[in-house]
């Protein structure tokens, strides 16, 4: 289904009701934009122009795009703020200049955390997109994930973030 969103320049940010028919050009900098940006993610909306969310208001309902497009570029530290309150229990990070998301967890032990991150290796396969995973002190989990093809933040990233959170880990943590 996703081959058929196309990916259009950044330079608007779309409304949509339903990709792509009723569509809505505002210009990024009008102050229209301004006032409804974070209505407009509710509804629907192209942020950097990689894609619409036809107002999903779950990330965890779309897929993720291969990152093939040799213009990809990482989102603003705008975009992906107005993106962050649907992956409430994520933190963005500017790492030596590379914005991503991260999320950490304490596990009841060494095995489960293993098996935590089986879960998360299997979903990033079929999603295409993959986080980088970390296990220290035996128990202590981190997930980064962020689109190493353009250094950064893309929609993709916020995606998986709000995929890993509807995985049935509770009963693996401490
Ligand atoms: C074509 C396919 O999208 C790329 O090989 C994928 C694989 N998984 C990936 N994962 C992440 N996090 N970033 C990437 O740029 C990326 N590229």
């Amino acid at each position: 289904m996703l081959s058929s969103r196309r990916l259009v320049p950044l330079s608007y940010v779309c409304i949509c009701g339903f990709w792509p028919s009723d569509f809505l050009q505002v210009p990024l900098r009008s102050s229209f934009f301004r006032r409804v940006a974070p209505a407009v993610v509710e509804r629907g909306a192209i942020l950097n122009g990689f894609r619409t969310f036809c107002s999903s208001k779950d990330l965890s309902l779309e897929k993720c795009v291969p990152c093939k497009r040799k213009d990809l570029s990482p989102m603003t530290e705008g975009s992906a703020n107005v993106l962050k309150p649907k992956v409430p229990e994520w933190e963005l990070l500017n790492d030596s200049g590379v914005m991503k998301l991260c999320r950490k967890w304490k596990v009841k032990n060494f095995l489960l955390g293993l098996e935590f991150f089986k879960i998360v290796a299997d979903l990033a396969e079929s999603e295409g997109h993959h986080p980088d995973l970390h296990l220290v002190g035996w128990n202590n989990l981190t997930i980064e994930i962020w689109t190493h093809a353009c250094g950064g933040l893309t929609e993709n990233d916020f995606i998986l973030a709000a995929k890993i959170d509807r995985l049935p880990f509770q009963s693996y943590l401490k």
